[in-house]
This record gives C-alpha cells, structure tokens and sequence, in this order.
C-alpha cells in the first residue's frame, strides 16, 4: 500500500469522502485543487484523459474521481455530463428528464483513475450503485443526493458513514485498495 495518495479534485465533497473511506484503511490523502479540462466520450475515456491530465499538472502520482450519474430509460445519460445537467437543470430538472418514462432507474457511477506520474498509464477502478430518481428529499449540501435513493432512502437523507458503505465511491475505493495490496505482493 503506498503511504499516500494525492487526489486531485476541486470538489471538497468528494475529498471527504474519499479521506474517510482511504485514511479508515491508513492511506493518508492528499490533495490538489487543479481544474482539469474534461474532455467528452464514454465514462473510462473521460476519466483516463482526466488522470493524464492531472499526473501532467501535478508532475506526480495522482488519483482522480469522475462521477457519473446513468438513467436507464436515457441509455445512460447524463453520465459523465451530469455536472452541466445538475447545474443547468437542477433537481426538478433531472427529474423532468424522466417524466415520460416509467422506469426512474439509475446507477451512480464512480470512476477512479491512478497514474503513477505523467506519461503513465492511468489504471480504472469502477464502482456502481444502482437507485432511482426521485424528487428532492434530504440536505442539499452535495450534488444529486437529495434525488438519488437507494433502499429507500436518498443519500442525502442518509448518514455520511451510512452512504460511505453502501457507495459508487466506497465501491470504487474498495478495488484501488485491493489493487494496491496486489502491487504491494508483487514487490515483496
Ligand atoms: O450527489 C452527489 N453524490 C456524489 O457522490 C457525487 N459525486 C460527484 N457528484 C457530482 O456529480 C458531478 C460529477 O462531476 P465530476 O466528477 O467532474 O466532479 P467535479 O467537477 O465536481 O470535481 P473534480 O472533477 O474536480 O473532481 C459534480 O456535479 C459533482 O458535484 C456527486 N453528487
Ligand atoms: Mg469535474
């Protein structure tokens, strides 16, 4: 396991979340706030041109999180794009998107992307959890929680630590863990 990783991310959301699940494990996060251009294409492509990016500006190891959040009856979409969806349409908006469809199924989907410095190949590690859409309940303090709900409770409405077990990103984080240990078998 390395001693640290450096998250590069301008969403301090997703930087507690990350520091829980990972300094639970002694992994010690660190982080920078680089905006990073996102380019389009499928989710992996997203986030490894990201991480390219990042390890580049950073001139190091780096860890990058990009989210995305798939509606079934829009095969998929908004996926990566969620971020100018939320912002443009908000809440209600996203839930509008659904009206003409029965099913209001989603998965929220956390893609991690590790590069071991600029010119390295940046590694996925992919967790998803499935949920529907719903209108707002719950505080409003991060991104689409108040809409995602998952057993019934959106994730707004759950404990932090509720979400951290259950989550794309504890999922996601749970693989770059086992990776790392695999690495660490291989050097011993
Ligand atoms: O309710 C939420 N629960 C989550 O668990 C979650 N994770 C991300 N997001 C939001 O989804 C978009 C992803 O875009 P995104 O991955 O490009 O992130 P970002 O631009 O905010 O940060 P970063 O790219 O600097 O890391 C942004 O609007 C984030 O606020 C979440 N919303
Ligand atoms: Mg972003």
């Amino acid at each position: 396991m390395p001693t640290h990783v450096n998250l590069i991310t301008g969403n301090p959301n997703k930087l507690r979340e990350v520091k829980t699940i990972l300094e639970a494990a002694g992994i010690e996060v660190r982080s920078q706030n680089i905006d990073l251009e996102e380019v389009q294409g499928s989710i992996e492509e997203v986030t490894e041109s990201k991480c390219r990016r990042a390890a580049e500006q950073a001139g190091g190891p780096v860890l990058v999180d990009d989210t995305s959040l798939c509606f079934k009856a829009l095969g998929g979409l908004p996926g990566p794009y969620i971020k100018w969806f939320l912002q443009t349409l908000g809440h209600e908006g996203l839930n509008n998107l659904l009206a003409a469809y029965p099913d209001k199924s989603a998965e929220a989907v956390a893609t991690f992307g590790y590069s071991a410095g600029p010119g390295h190949k940046p590694i996925l590690f992919q967790g998803r959890c499935p949920g529907k859409i719903v209108p707002a309940r719950g505080p409003t303090d991060f991104g689409w929680d108040p809409i995602f709900e998952y057993e019934g409770k959106t994730f707004a409405e759950m404990d932090k630590s509720e979400k951290n077990k259950i989550s794309h990103r504890s999922l996601a984080l749970q693989k770059l863990q086992d990776w790392f240990k695999e690495q660490n078998k291989g050097s011993e």
